[in-house]
């Protein structure tokens, strides 16, 4: 139908141009466009691959390509393949000069895609593709309300919803700054697969489950945080020792929310305003992570400088060499503490949304308090030394044990030693590939070895401390130390009475 209507206004433009030769081009043009209006009830929409200046892939054209490949794949008698998440499935999308129908409540749309060859091929930055890509949609002009209004909307809500599910997730990296060169990527990137999940990771059950409970609530809430005027995004403190699962934690926080991480390394960004650069280039749904923020930023630089200048008189060569050398070091590095601040929650901070920031450092108590006040630091979640319930959860994932007769010593031990989980988990690791109870058995033997060696190396490191100290205040203070002696043994047990005791004990023995 559609040929013959065409047909029909191809055959009047040859008798117009007959018969009205004195016609300009452009008033023939509209003429002839009136015209077919009348005649041909058709509209047709255009959405070209790529928009605007830097070239950036139009997100409509990419919502359509999903949308037609999920509803309307089939229908299109050339398909082009490409490897989607995790290479394992191919995804389907309509090739060039395809045209496919799609039936939106009742109505028909002619969907057809077209690729024009770029004439002139111009000098620019960026790669430019070979062809300009588009999507045309054809429909009667009595839709154009339906269209407008839920049509185009389904489609958009669609496309990115299949895109989010089919997303690779990403671990981003900043790549040291350099001010020669102003179009280099800013991040850059390897897919993030992670696999640790809060399941494996082992802390007191309650800590774990109010954690979780906190970052579904963020996911959810953004109408909440646009209520109260506040922009959406959190920030986490993670401290504790080595070893105690920080880092492994925010990655079972990126697998629970489905976000891409950005792992800024702030000794590589020269100032402030490229740290404002690389915060404006994250997108939303993401994980900001600044690990060891107390070694990445010189954030007592001016006190330690004037402390420095006090102690100058007595301060040995050896010692100024070391802080002129540090000095230096830090020099390329000009991020500050309020430039610090400002990143977390200034103006630029709210471009994007749905972002959380972590710091983890190994010791929280050396952190700015302005850092980490409630609101920059919303929650402060401490990794600590294993306890027995986070043991149990080792024991389950790495062994697979429930119960074993061990955990009563376990037990004992664990509450009184100082062990990072990462050491049980090494300790815990299967070392034949089948398991089985007898190298569970063997695993649990060398765990109980390990924390009852441990235990007694922290109890000989305590009284040799004592020792010392007790050292040191008899070689200073020899008087008072003679009176200590003697309250000492007020309080402790008479000589004569402590004989009796044993005597005692000897004889029922
Ligand atoms: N709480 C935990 N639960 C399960 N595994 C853990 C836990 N803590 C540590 N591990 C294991 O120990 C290893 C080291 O942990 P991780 O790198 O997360 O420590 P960290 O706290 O980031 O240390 P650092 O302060 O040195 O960066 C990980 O591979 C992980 O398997
Ligand atoms: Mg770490």
């Amino acid at each position: 139908m559609m040929g013959s209507t065409l047909g029909t206004v191809m055959f009047l433009w040859m008798v117009i141009r007959q018969f009205f030769p004195y016609f300009s081009d452009l008033h023939l043009r509209r003429w002839v466009e009136k015209m077919v209006g009348y005649v041909y009830p058709y509209v047709q929409i255009s959405f070209p691959e790529f928009v605007g200046e830097r070239l950036k892939r139009s997100e409509a054209f990419t919502a359509i390509e999903i949308y037609l490949s999920a509803n309307c794949g089939g229908a299109a008698r050339r398909l082009r393949a490409e490897l989607g998440k995790d290479s394992s499935q191919l995804v389907l999308s309509m090739d060039e000069h395809q045209e496919v129908v799609d039936v939106f409540e009742g109505v028909s749309f002619w969907w057809s895609s077209s690729v024009s060859i770029v004439k002139s091929p111009q000098f620019s930055f960026y790669p430019t593709p070979e062809g300009k890509r588009s999507y045309q949609v054809t429909f009667h002009r009595r839709h154009r309300d339906l269209v407008n209004g839920r049509y185009l909307a389904a489609i958009m809500a669609q496309g990115r919803e299949i895109l989010a599910q089919r997303r690779q997730r990403k671990l981003f990296t900043n790549s040291p700054s350099r001010d020669s060169d102003y179009r280099q990527l800013l991040w850059s990137h390897v897919p993030f697969e992670h696999p640790a999940t809060f399941d494996t990771i082992a802390m007191d059950p309650q800590k774990k489950n109010e954690l979780i409970q906190d970052l579904l609530n963020f996911r959810d809430s953004k109408d909440y945080y646009r209520k109260v005027g506040k922009a959406w995004k959190r920030g986490y403190l993670l401290y504790g020792p080595p070893g105690t699962g920080k880092s492994t934690m925010i990655a079972a926080m990126a697998n629970l929310l489905e976000y891409d991480v950005y792992d800024l390394e702030l000794t590589a960004v020269k100032d402030n305003s490229s740290l404002r650069r690389l915060l404006i280039e994250t997108s939303s749904k993401s994980i900001i992570v600044i690990e060891d923020i107390d070694c990445s930023l010189d954030l007592t630089g001016s006190r330690r400088k004037k402390a420095a200048a006090a102690a100058a008189g007595e301060e040995t060569e050896e010692k100024k060499v070391k802080e002129a050398m540090r000095e230096r070091d830090n020099e390329d590095s000009k991020v500050t503490l309020s430039g610090l601040l400002n990143f977390i929650d200034g103006l630029w901070s709210s471009c994007g949304g749905e972002r959380l920031i972590v710091f983890t450092t190994n010791y929280a108590e050396k952190l700015d308090p302005a850092l980490v006040r409630r609101g920059r630091m919303d929650m402060h979640i401490e990794l600590s030394y294993c306890r027995f319930e986070a043991f149990k959860m080792l024991a389950r994932n790495y062994l697979g044990l429930e119960d074993h007769r061990r955990f009563s010593d376990v037990r004992r031990i664990i509450e009184e030693v100082d062990i990072t989980p990462a050491d049980i988990a090494e300790l815990l690791m299967p070392r034949s590939r089948y398991g089985g109870a007898a190298e569970a058995d063997a695993c649990m033997d060398a765990l109980v070895r390990a924390l009852e060696d441990s235990k007694a190396k922290a109890a000989a490191a305590r009284a040799a401390e004592a020792a010392e100290a007790a050292a040191g205040v008899v070689s200073l203070e020899p008087e008072k130390t003679t009176e200590r002696g003697k309250a000492a043994g007020k309080v402790g047990p008479e000589p004569e009475k402590t004989a009796e005791v044993a005597a005692e004990a000897a004889s029922e023995v």
